[in-house]
Formats: C-alpha cells, structure tokens, sequence
C-alpha cells in the first residue's frame, strides 16, 4: 500500500473540479412496513448530490484545559510529529506515529485489484484533510502552567522527548479561563488561578475575543473549539433557560448560576463560528446550545471521548449480543492516578462519568428482543477509583458474563492498561480533522436546491465517543464497528463509491470468480448514474 499515493476516483458519478468534488450518489435503504403477521422488506433508493471542498485551508484548534494530560500530550505529539523527532529510550531509539488516529494509522478498504486482492488506503487519503502537522494550537487552562511544565507534569512523554520538546513548549502559555468552583472538584481549585474574572457574559465575551486573537494573529481560515477540561457535574437543565438560545442568552446576561463553564465556552466558539466539540462527559451542549448551532451554521459534537476501557465494551458487548450469547452482569473497575481521576474522586463528578460509561451497552441490548424483554438490561456497574502512584496509566479491570446454551455461563475477565493520554489524543486529532472534513461537504437533491451541510449535531464522528451525541428523535449508536462504517461509508459517498459490504460474491461466486480471473468482470463499463427517481420502490 502506498500511503502517499493519490486516489482519484474514475467514475460517471463523479467530477472534480479545482475547488469541489462533486458525487451522484444513490443513497439505498430497505423500508419495512409491519402488519399483524407480517413485515414488508421494500428496497428504496434516493438520489442525492453530495460537494466536498477540496481546499483545506489554515485551521486552528483551541483547547480547553490545553495545560492538562490530553493537552499537553497532544501538543507534544503534534510537535514530534511535524518535527520527526526521535529519542531514546530504555528499548532503544524512537520515532513519533499517530497510531490510535483512524484518520492517520488505520486503513479503509478502497476496492479491489484486477487480481481480485483487497486495496487499501489510509483514511486520509481518501478526501482532502487538514495535515497533523499544519493545526495551529492555542487555548485555555485555569491553571496557568506553560506547556513543556505542564508536559513534566503530566507525566506522560518520554524523557529525553520532553528534552526536545522543552524549548518549543517553554513559549506556550494557556490562556486565562472561565472557573467555577460549583462545576467541577474542590481538590482543583489549588489549580485555579489563571481566570477570567468578572460576570459569565463578561466571561463570554472574553472568550470571543481570545477566539478572534487566535484566528487573527495566526491569519486562520477556521478554528474549532475542543473541551479537554476537567469533568464537571451535570448542569441541572432549567425550562426557560437551557431550552433555547434566546433563553440561554438571557440567562447568561442575567449570570444565572446554572450555566456551567463549558457551555460558556460553547456559546462563545459557536457565535465566532467555530465547531465546537465536547471531550468530557458532563451535559454542555443542552438543547439551547444546538439551537445557537443550528442557527449558526457549525457542528457541536460530544460526549466523552471512547479511548479504551469503554471502547473495548462497545466491542465486546456487540461480539456477545451479535453472536446470539445474552450479557447479563457486567462489571467495568478502574484506577488511575492522574489529575481526572482526582477530580472524578469526587462524587459529582464521577456521577457525569458514571453515566456516559453505563448507557454505551444500550443500543446493543435494544437491537436483540431475542434475548432482551422490553426494559431488560445487563446488570451493569461502573467503579472509579484515584490511586495517585499509577498516574496516567490507567488499569482497567473488567467482568463479562453472559448466558449460553441451555443457560450455561461464560465469563470473560480482562485487565486493559490504558495510558489515557496516548489513547485519547489520536481521538482529539481524529475528531477536528474530521469535524473540519465535514464542514467542507454539502448536500442537495438538485440543481434548483441551495447546499446544505449535515445536521449541527456531528453525528458522524460517534466512534471517537462514549455518549455520541445525535440530532433529535435520531437513533444513538454505540456499537464500535457500526460506528466506524457509518463515517466510512459517509466519506466513500462523498467519492460516489457505493458502501463497504465486505460480501467479496467475486471470490464465492463461480460465476464472478471466473470472470474475475478472465478480466472479463471490469470489462463492463463503471456503474452509470441509475435513474434518478426522489424514491423507487426497487422495481428497475
Ligand atoms: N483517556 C482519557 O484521557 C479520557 C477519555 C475520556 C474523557 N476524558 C476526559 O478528558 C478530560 C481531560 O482529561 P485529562 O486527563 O487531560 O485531565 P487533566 O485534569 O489532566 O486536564 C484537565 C485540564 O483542564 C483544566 N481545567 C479544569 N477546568 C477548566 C476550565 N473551566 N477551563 C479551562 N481549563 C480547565 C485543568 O487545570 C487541567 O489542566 C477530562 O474531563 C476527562 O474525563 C479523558
Ligand atoms: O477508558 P474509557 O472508559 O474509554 O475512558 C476513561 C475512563 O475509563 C476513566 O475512568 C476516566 O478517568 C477517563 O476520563 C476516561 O473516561
């Protein structure tokens, strides 16, 4: 696989131009009707026209909590990378990767070879992204430590990279942020002394005004907001405040008590126009939020990011559920040792945490009636505890047990150590170089239509998180894999490719097997555009 190779998709569905892709693209489901004894399975297809920008532009990324373990390590990963630094190390000598990024170390099926092998390319060569090395990086701390202190800190990096990393990081400073004790931990407040004082819409204001420093004095063509604060508590949502914008506005100017920083922040990157997306748990972006999105035109994404413990669940829970076995108990413990751990030490907060970690299994369970009555869930139990001297790297301890035949048990048990920092990182990357991705592609039936964008919730980038936030009356998905296709085959859509099935009939066929072996099965001309009817009941 050549990873630099450049990928252009020869297609009647396609054209490029200097400045867009443009995609035909059938969009195919299966409608299906249910009577009393019967289910009705009716194929439809809707034609839709999908744009992509090809011109990436400067982007900037602000990170809030930029002084903490995620920030200062995804700093140092940026760094490393666009510098290819190497350092030593006990097991010899070491080169930067991206490795836990989908965008960057994992691959997508693109097709196959006249030979009828699998061709695979990185995720990023499929469509236009912003390169690692080129984001800007700026944001907020209320803890005003620069960015190489913050990285010793931390605890994270390797020594002697922190060595090459120190001059660089030495100049970065977080700027001062909004605190409020109510939100998160007291045992954070010997942190808090690099703030914003005065009122929450004084607050907000400052922070749009930091926004516009930012994308001023580093001449950016975009900015995207990304909470890696700590975790706070769950804002109590109050009718006539968080329920709409105008609400939350009016709210904000009056100071009410119950806007809690982060949505502060929200507010502020959303009227600067800037996508804005929540790492944490805790419930930020409340329905006033998505109306200020909406009304903007940018994405708000969150909850949580899914770095390991939970991402493993999210696997083993649909292996289980898919293979027809019934989950019945299962038991996820951790400790770690960092600085989110002690501010999760608190009962507050791990509430927030709690919740996000529990409700991942939901979609799976729901999926399989079979096994599941209505309401019926696994016993599930979520433990937390802060035990300094393992720091960043977090033990994971967790029980799997399921139902068998004949109402036999299996039992899977695993111990998982995650160092946090190195695994949610790749996923701060992942999800501003797609959340900008997605910026650029548009929608429309036809040409007497204006493009229009995806939803101001960003779906679409649920892999990279616990509590995947979605548009109204949407269905929440979980299931890692599920997750994973659907941004996939989103971006396969944006290059007119039909979605992955992985059916490969070329090798089970003898039909398609011969032909694939003659050559015979590519000499038909590509799929032309099928007839473009709104919905076809499947009949051609
Ligand atoms: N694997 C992971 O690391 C992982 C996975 C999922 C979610 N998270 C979440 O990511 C967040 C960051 O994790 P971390 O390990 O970097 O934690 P951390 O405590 O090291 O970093 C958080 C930083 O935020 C700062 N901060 C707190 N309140 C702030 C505010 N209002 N404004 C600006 N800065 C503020 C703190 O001073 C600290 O530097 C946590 O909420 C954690 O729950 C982490
Ligand atoms: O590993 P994972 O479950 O995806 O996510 C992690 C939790 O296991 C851990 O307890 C918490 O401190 C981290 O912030 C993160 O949420």
């Amino acid at each position: 696989m050549n990873s630099s190779s450049k990928i252009t998709v020869s297609s009647p569905n396609l054209k490029y131009t200097e400045d867009f892709i443009y995609s035909d693209y059938d969009y195919e489901e299966t409608l299906v009707t249910k009577t009393e004894h019967e289910l009705v399975a009716k194929p439809y297809h809707t034609s839709l026209k999908i744009r992509t920008g090809r011109k990436v532009g400067k982007v900037g990324v602000m990170l809030v909590g930029w002084g903490g373990n995620n920030g200062s390590t995804f700093t140092a990963a940026v760094l490393a990378n666009r510098h290819q630094l190497s350092w030593n190390t006990k097991n010899g000598q070491m080169n930067p990767n991206w490795y836990g990024s989908i965008t960057q170390a994992s691959t997508v099926r693109l097709g196959l070879d006249e030979k009828g092998s699998d061709v695979y390319v990185t995720m990023s060569q499929l469509l236009p992204m912003v390169h690692p090395d080129d984001l800007v990086i700026d944001g907020w701390d209320i803890s005003p430590m620069n960015l190489a202190d913050a990285m010793v800190r931390a605890k994270v990096i390797d020594y002697d990279l922190q060595q090459k990393l120190r001059k660089q990081m030495l100049t970065m400073k977080p700027r001062p942020a909004i605190y409020d004790p109510d939100f998160i931990a007291a045992n954070q407040a010997d942190r808090a002394v690099n703030l914003i004082r005065g009122t929450r819409y004084e607050q907000y204001l400052q922070i749009r005004a930091d926004i516009k420093d930012c994308r001023d004095r580093h001449k950016l063509d975009k900015v995207i907001v990304l909470w890696t604060a700590n975790t706070e508590r769950f804002c109590e949502v109050v009718s006539g405040v968080h329920d709409s914008s105008d609400n939350l506005e009016k709210a904000l100017r009056q100071n009410n008590s119950e806007i809690s920083p982060s949505t502060i922040f929200a507010l502020a990157a959303i009227d600067e126009g800037c996508c804005y997306i929540n790492g944490s748990p805790q419930n930020t972006i409340v329905q006033g939020v998505v109306e200020r999105a909406e009304k903007n035109g940018v994405f708000v994404a969150g909850d949580d990011f899914k770095s390991g413990q939970t991402k493993l669940k999210s696997v083993l829970v649909d292996f289980l559920v898919s293979a027809g076995l019934k989950p019945v108990s299962i038991v996820s413990y951790n400790h770690l040792g960092n600085n989110d751990g002690k501010n999760l030490s608190a009962p507050r907060q791990f509430r927030s945490k709690e919740i996000t970690k529990s409700n991942v299994v939901d979609d799976m369970v729901e999926s399989n009636p079979l096994l599941y009555k209505p309401g019926e869930k696994p016993d599930h139990v979520v433990v937390i505890k802060y035990v300094p001297y393992v720091g960043d790297s977090k033990r994971a301890m967790d029980e799997y047990t399921s139902e068998i035949l004949l109402h036999g048990t299996n039992t899977i048990a695993v111990h998982n150590t995650c160092e946090d920092s190195l695994l949610a990182v790749p996923l701060i990357l992942d999800l501003v170089l797609l959340a900008e991705l997605f910026s650029r592609v548009a929608f429309r039936r036809d040409e007497r239509q204006e493009w229009s964008g995806m939803h101001a919730v960003l779906s679409p980038l649920a892999y990279l998180l616990k509590a995947p936030l979605v548009p109204p009356g949407a269905p929440v998905v979980n299931a890692l894999f599920k997750q994973r296709a659907c941004a996939e085959n989103i971006l396969r859509a944006c290059l007119a490719l039909p979605p992955a099935h992985h059916m490969q009939l070329e090798h089970k066929v003898p039909m398609l097997m011969s032909e694939l072996h003659s050559g015979a099965m590519f000499k038909s001309s590509p799929q032309a555009k099928k007839q473009k009817v709104a919905h076809t009941n499947g009949d051609q």
